[in-house]
């Protein structure tokens, strides 16, 4: 008998993991949500089996749960979760970018029926809602799960092969070495960010041409800043302490920069630089996550009517397939950079030789 995942929350995350289940396992999937368009919008496209507004009737018919509503939300979930009567073995986890709040949560959860394991897929977008749910999303990305200390490895395994589709890695970390770990690398980044937008928003009332020189390096340190801000109000209020102390450690290190340009301390700055850049080359970027781990080719393409037909067709015409194209920038007006996704090194390697010789400026990021 088919066994049945309540999706609680079809937004960017659920409504992935809901079309990656559908399309690898043989779940019957249950879409919860307190938007009634979303549900209407996820049954009518066969994201869900089944659309539900009564999460309590909804819980108990399930076999797993996945909590992906923002993450004060989740954590209400589960308070709910603590007042329902069980009857059948339970698999409860959820998707909250942090992990603290809803474990303690979780961890009073008082139904010989119920193992709660914490989950967070490494992999995201700056989009948001059920429109921009796609199923291959988590490919490649680190899949942080936090059993709780009573969870059997055959729970473990169980929600592991329900997500197997996803083809991500599981990692498995406390929700305190999580939070600190995700706050330095996802929440604190994200502050800065937007720090950086309202920097430039203010300077543009001294220079109006601001937005127009905003180039690649800013919109690439920048891109996070188009994020959901509902949900990044919530993580940082979530993981309030941790960001605090990073802002703290950060405006020190600001601090000790301007120091460096004051004295005129030229090495130092070096230094400072080089070290950055070596760490930064020292990640492995292709196993990243959020995008696929291709072999990517970057092109350079005039910003010109059929110029990105003109490079597929030659791909083509030698029957190398791409298995994504992005375009990074267009300079309106001068030159855009494509990035090309080839599935094996050897395509990636005859792309580079064929546009090459058209004349084309193409590089291969090591
Ligand atoms: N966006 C990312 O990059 C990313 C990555 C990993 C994890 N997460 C985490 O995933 C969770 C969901 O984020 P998202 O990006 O999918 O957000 P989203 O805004 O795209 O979707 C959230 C969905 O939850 C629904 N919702 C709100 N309150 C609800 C409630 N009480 N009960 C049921 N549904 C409710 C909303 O209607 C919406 O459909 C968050 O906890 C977030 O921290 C996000
Ligand atoms: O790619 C993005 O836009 C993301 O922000 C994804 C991202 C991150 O890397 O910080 C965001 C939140 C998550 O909890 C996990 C992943």
């Amino acid at each position: 008998m088919k066994q049945t995942v309540l999706i609680a929350g079809l937004g960017l995350i659920g409504g992935s993991l809901a079309i990656n289940i559908q399309q690898n396992t043989n779940h019957h999937v249950i879409g919860y949500d307190v938007s009634k368009k979303t549900l209407e919008f996820s049954l009518m496209n066969g994201i869900i089996d089944e659309a539900s507004n009564d999460f309590e009737s909804a819980i108990v018919q399930a076999d797993f749960c996945i909590l992906a509503a923002p993450v004060s939300k989740a954590v209400e979930l589960v308070e709910r979760i603590k007042d329902i009567t069980f009857e059948k073995p339970i698999i409860i986890t959820d998707v909250s970018s942090v992990k603290s709040s809803i474990m303690e949560a979780a961890r009073l959860i008082d139904s010989e029926y119920v193992t709660f394991i914490g989950g967070h897929p490494m992999a995201g977008s700056h989009k948001k809602g059920i429109h921009a749910a796609k199923g291959h999303l988590f490919e490649n990305a680190i899949y942080v799960l936090s059993p709780l200390a009573s969870c059997s490895t055959d729970k473990m395994e169980a929600l592991k092969m329900l997500l197997s589709g996803t083809k991500c890695k599981f990692l498995q970390l406390n929700p305190k070495e999580h939070d600190e770990m995700t706050s330095v690398i996802s929440h604190f980044p994200h502050l800065i960010a937007s720090s950086l937008v309202h920097q430039a928003k203010t300077w543009q009332q001294t220079h109006a041409y601001i937005p127009k020189l905003a180039a690649g390096g800013f919109r690439d340190i920048t891109r996070i800043a188009s994020s959901n801000p509902a949900m990044w109000q919530d993580i940082f209020f979530q993981n309030s302490k941790k960001m605090q102390k990073l802002l703290e450690d950060w405006i020190e290190e600001m601090q000790a920069l301007k120091n460096l340009l004051e004295t005129n301390d030229k090495v130092s700055m070096y230094h400072y630089l080089e070290q950055a850049k070596e760490y930064r080359d020292g990640l492995d970027t292709k196993k990243k996550g959020a995008i696929p781990a291709f072999y990517d080719l970057y092109v350079d393409i005039a910003d010109q009517p059929g110029a990105l037909l003109k490079v597929i067709e030659l791909l083509a015409n030698k029957e190398i397939s791409i298995n994504n194209i992005e375009i990074l920038e267009i300079r309106e007006g001068i030159t855009g950079v494509l990035r090309l996704s080839f599935q094996s090194k050897r395509d990636q390697a005859a792309g580079y030789e064929i546009l090459t010789k058209q004349g084309y400026e193409t590089m291969i990021e090591e």
